[in-house]
């Protein structure tokens, strides 16, 4: 395939080893800097940019009938409107805010484990989150969605950043140390015990490789989907 990536950043950059080594090309290497730039080069793209700009690029791609994948996080309040442009042009589209295999088993544990709590109200819930220094957004978009799977199967009406005196909502610590890729863990705490949930990337390898295995899945396709359609899980 004929890769083009939008943001050529840490992920940018993983990602494109990943999909060297699988046999594609990459055409196209976007950053801040990038002045005039053809998408329609490529088979596919793939979008690891900033949250400002991931809406627009994604449009961009829908609009000139190019599929795209996308995992940059915190642009969420415009992924209505993305799919819906998604269907007019019957274009391909995979967003997740988390790639990798592991994360997307641990969001179906985090799903089971919630309904298995649902009525168990001893038990207080809390999540926390761990990145690196230089990320823009907080939570990060893997907390959430653990945060949605919770509230799906549970009474939890929604989340709230590092503190909350509300029983509905739950709480998200976010952490930024040092180099961190990336952990996340869900806790439900009670006077007797502790049951912990927790996902560590020990790199963004496995980030990276998802993102290239949905390109790969997404080519030839028409629709809006999710990791769990590419994982089959
Ligand atoms: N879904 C997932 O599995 C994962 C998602 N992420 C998310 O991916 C995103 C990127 O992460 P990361 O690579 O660590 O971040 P980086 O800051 O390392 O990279 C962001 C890149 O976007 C570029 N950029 C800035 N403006 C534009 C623009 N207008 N058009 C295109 N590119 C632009 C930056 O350019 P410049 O270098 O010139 O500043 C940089 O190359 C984040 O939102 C992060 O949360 C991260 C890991 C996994
Ligand atoms: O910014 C990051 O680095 C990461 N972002 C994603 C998120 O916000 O969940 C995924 C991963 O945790 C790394």
């Amino acid at each position: 395939m004929k890769i083009a990536l939008l943001g050529y950043g840490r992920m940018g950059k993983t990602i494109e080893q990943i999909a060297l080594q699988r046999g594609h090309e990459v055409v196209l290497k976007v950053d801040e800097h990038t002045k005039n730039y053809d998408i329609k080069t490529a088979d596919i793209v793939i979008d690891f940019s900033i949250p400002a700009v991931a809406f627009n690029n994604i449009s961009n791609c829908l609009n000139n009938n190019v599929p795209v994948v996308s995992g940059t996080t915190g642009w969420l309040d415009k992924f209505n409107i993305a799919a819906e442009l998604c269907k007019q042009n019957n274009g391909a589209f995979i967003y997740a805010s988390n790639f990798s295999l592991g994360v997307n088993i641990f969001f179906e544990l985090n799903e089971y484990l919630a309904k298995m709590m649902r009525n168990l109200n001893e038990y207080q819930i809390s999540m926390e989150e761990i990145h690196h220094t230089k990320k823009l957004d907080a939570p990060s978009g893997t907390a959430i969605t653990l945060a949605e799977g919770i509230i799906k199967n549970s009474d939890k009406k929604s989340w709230a950043l590092n503190v909350t005196n509300k029983e509905t909502e739950i709480p998200i610590i976010a952490k930024r140390i040092n180099d961190v890729p990336g952990t996340h863990s869900v806790t439900y705490n009670s006077s007797i015990d502790t049951i912990d949930i927790k996902h560590t990337a020990h790199s963004r390898d496995g980030f990276a490789l998802g993102a290239v295995v949905a390109a790969e899945w997404l080519v030839g396709k028409t629709g809006v989907f999710t990791m769990k359609d590419v994982l089959g899980i």
